[in-house]
């Protein structure tokens, strides 16, 4: 990867804190986007120590209206920002008898409207250039929602979709795009007790993780599940589902339905 300015959301902790310290190691300039700015002036005074990197901080709530606008603005307009991780997120959301609709909006806003917007600021600008990179953090949920809660692996599902579509318009112009697939992994968007009843078989440390998902971005993969041991699992997942598009819009109904339409 060339040395280049990334853009992290969600930088302040977890996921978006380790690939500010990955990409920083790798050269890379960074602009760190979450709300708690301490937690980001220690970071970036850190990094701009360790590695001798550029480290500014955006602090913003993607969740609200002007914060999503100030970043939406600083990807649309910064020439030097080639790249984006797009993983501010939260879960947690309970079941959904007892859903908290503030909650649940906040969700949204943040795990699905703030990752479409941020992506769509940068895109023209990368897709002008011919380069630069754009990394999606979606779930494993994406791929089992009715393992989890209703409302959060939906979010996922929405940016698994979205990471594809994105791929599929912007590879052509020369710009990366990567959807990242963790399963459970070691970080504060678990409550730890929880995280006590969860074999620890199934559980990746964060910085594995993370070093996992850039690896995957340096094999050159579209979408890259850390945990899964054989690539060739994933891809025979999306070829049965390739296989359903011829005949996924047809002018009849099937025979099953009974409608003896000629
Ligand atoms: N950990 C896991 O098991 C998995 C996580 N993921 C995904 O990875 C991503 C990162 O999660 P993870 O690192 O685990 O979670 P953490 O809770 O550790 O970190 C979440 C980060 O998002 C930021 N954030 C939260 N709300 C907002 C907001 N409104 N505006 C801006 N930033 C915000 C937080 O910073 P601050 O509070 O300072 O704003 C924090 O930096 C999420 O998208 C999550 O869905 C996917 C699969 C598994
Ligand atoms: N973020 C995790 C759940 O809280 C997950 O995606 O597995």
């Amino acid at each position: 990867m060339s040395k280049n300015t990334f853009l992290v959301t969600g930088a302040s902790d977890g996921i978006g804190a380790v690939y500010a310290d990955r990409l920083a190691r790798r050269g890379n300039n960074l602009v760190l986007v979450a709300r708690r700015a301490e937690k980001l002036a220690a970071l970036a005074e850190r990094l701009q120590k360790d590695h001798g990197v550029t480290v500014e901080v955006l602090p913003a709530d993607l969740g609200a209206a002007e914060g999503l606008v100030s970043v939406e603005a600083r990807l649309r307009e910064d020439a030097a920002i080639t790249g984006l991780v797009n993983n501010a997120g939260i879960a947690g959301e309970g079941m959904i008898i007892e859903l908290d609709p503030t909650y649940v909006t906040g969700m949204i806003n943040l795990n699905i409207l703030a990752v479409t917007r941020l992506a769509a600021a940068i895109a023209p600008r990368l897709a002008a250039a011919g380069h630069g990179t754009i990394i999606n953090i979606t779930s494993v949920t994406a791929l089992m929602p009715a393992a989890f809660t209703a409302v959060y692996p939906a979010t996922k599902a929405f940016v698994l979709a979205f990471t594809e579509a994105l791929q599929a318009q912007l590879s052509p112009l020369g710009v990366r795009v990567q959807g990242v697939l963790p399963g459970i992994t070691r970080t504060a968007i678990w409550e730890e007790e929880k995280l006590q009843t969860i074999p620890a078989s199934m559980v990746m440390d964060v910085e594995e993780m993370v070093d996992a998902a850039l690896a995957g971005l340096d094999l050159g993969e579209v979408l890259t599940v850390p945990a899964l041991p054989e690539m060739a699992d994933l891809q025979t997942f999306l070829a049965a589902r390739d296989a359903l598009r011829p005949n996924l819009s047809l002018a009849h109904a099937a025979v099953r339905y009974g409608l003896n339409v000629k």
